[in-house]
């Protein structure tokens, strides 16, 4: 599985002091509320694990799952909704967790789909942004790494649902996926 990777982006060590960079900053902005965490499935489930416990407040936690990349690396128009939240979302303060914004489509779905539903507040901590990817003029409150425009996989990132279990986040081969 690491022979398929171009070359390694972020490794463990680097990841870690993003969620505790990211943990401390959203800590300090949510002082004295207690957000609900909503974390993207399944992309963000890594994500969601180490900056969550770098998050000292009182948070609920809460997952969904679309589904936008059919099991390639160009993402489809539609966004489905694969497996609803469990909870009222109305007045919460919702923190998104993704691991990647590209071309922003699953992140508008979700914003809209939350505004519709009455959240108070709606907030995007998204470890990768690959800004160069954006079809969609939106952006991430707050971001791990900025990243090239490249296909990446690892830390829950996918390529037809494999390398997700990868500890750092590398470039996949091309020869993998032409
Ligand atoms: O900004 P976009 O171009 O919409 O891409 C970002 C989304 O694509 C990936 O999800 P995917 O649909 O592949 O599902 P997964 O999380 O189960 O891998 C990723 O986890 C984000 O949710
Ligand atoms: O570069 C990517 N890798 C894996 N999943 C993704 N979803 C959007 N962009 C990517």
């Amino acid at each position: 599985m690491n022979n398929d990777i171009e070359e390694i982006l972020f490794d463990q060590q680097q990841i870690h002091e993003a969620a505790v960079r990211l943990g401390q900053r959203i800590t300090e902005d949510y002082a004295g509320q207690k957000p609900l965490v909503l974390s993207v499935l399944k992309g963000a489930y890594l994500w969601t694990a180490d900056l969550i416990r770098e998050i000292d407040l009182y948070v609920d936690l809460e997952f969904i799952k679309i589904s936008s990349y059919h099991g390639g690396v160009t993402s489809s128009n539609e966004i489905q909704l694969v497996t609803d939240v469990q909870s009222d979302v109305k007045d919460r303060d919702v923190l998104i967790l993704e691991d990647i914004v590209d071309t922003g489509q699953s992140l508008q779905f979700l914003k809209d789909l939350l505004k519709d539903r009455g959240a108070h507040s709606v907030q995007v901590a998204t470890f990768l942004d690959k800004k160069e990817g954006r079809k969609i003029e939106i952006d991430a409150d707050y971001v791990g790494f900025d990243v090239r425009n490249e296909f990446v996989v690892g830390y829950g990132l996918d390529y037809a649902d494999l390398y997700r279990n990868l500890p750092y986040v590398g470039i996949l081969k091309k020869d993998i996926y032409s």
